[in-house]
């Protein structure tokens, strides 16, 4: 029988994209490490998501100071192994600990012409190899002045999860990030995130039976710093955030982490 309540422990997550060689990587890995604690750990998950060059030092110091914290990658490959030069398995990032890789990030969408079918292989490919994905998703400013922005962002939900079983898709991670709000400054408003969020998790419920909806963890990513994060916490359906820029300064993400302690 579904749960009453929800069982959604809020997700931070810091996405520290094209920045941070492996030493760099260690140093805010062993600020973050030693700065957060047990109780923070309890109230919230947190994920940092290195370049790949970083994964293995980030592994390491995870390992060897016994951290809570998790990490994983930006990206995956669709295929499991063989020619394709640049490109990194699922196989791989699970035998780094990885816990989560990223999909569909609208950097790679808008870069390098990722589409939902390969967006859903690469939600494949990580679930094959035990790593959650965390599926990125959301609408340019042309869609959002169009008034188009819940109906674009669905159809790249359905996109992602075409034929990924209920078993799975429990567990996935989706972040709502409005183009327009990444590394802009310019932040989505609470109502904004929640209107859209909470479109994401009622589309799952239509998508799959039980309480499965209720168990999805849905992000907020764009511009969150700790000027903004409780606000948007407070709202029903956001479960965490996919913080850029902000998850580079330690001090700032520790911030974002302890969200709770902050004025909303
Ligand atoms: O793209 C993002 C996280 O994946 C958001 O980036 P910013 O927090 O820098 O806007």
């Amino acid at each position: 029988m579904a749960p009453a309540t929800p069982s959604r422990k809020p997700l931070m997550a810091g996405n520290w994209k094209m920045n941070n060689t492996h030493l760099e990587a260690i140093k805010l890995v062993q600020q973050l490490g030693f700065t957060l604690k047990e109780p923070d750990y309890e109230a919230v998950e947190v994920v940092v998501l290195p370049p790949f060059t970083a994964l293995r030092s980030v592994q390491t110091s995870v390992e060897m100071d016994k951290l809570a914290l998790r990490y994983g990658a930006q990206d995956v490959s669709p295929h499991a192994s063989g020619a394709y030069t640049g490109e990194i398995s699922g196989a791989m990032l699970a035998k780094l600990g990885c816990s989560y890789a990223v999909v569909g990030h609208s950097e790679r969408r808008q870069y390098h012409n990722e589409d939902d079918a390969l967006v859903n292989a690469k939600v494949k490919a990580a679930f094959a190899n035990q790593v959650t994905p965390i599926v990125c998703v959301g609408e340019g400013l042309e869609v959002r002045k169009a008034g188009e922005h819940v109906a674009y962002t669905l159809a790249q939900v359905d996109g992602a999860l075409e034929k990924i079983p209920a078993e799975q898709a429990r567990s996935v991670v989706i972040a709502y990030e409005p183009v327009w709000a990444i590394g802009t400054g310019e932040v989505a408003t609470p109502q904004d995130a929640q209107e859209v969020c909470g479109a994401i998790r009622t589309r799952l419920a239509e998508l799959y039976d039980g309480d499965l909806a209720d168990q999805v963890r849905v992000l907020y990513g764009g511009s969150v710093k700790s000027g903004n994060v409780a606000k948007i916490m407070k709202e029903r359906d956001v479960d965490g955030a996919l913080v850029g820029g902000a998850s580079l300064d330690p001090g700032e993400f520790v911030k974002i982490c302890r969200y709770r302690d902050l004025p909303a």
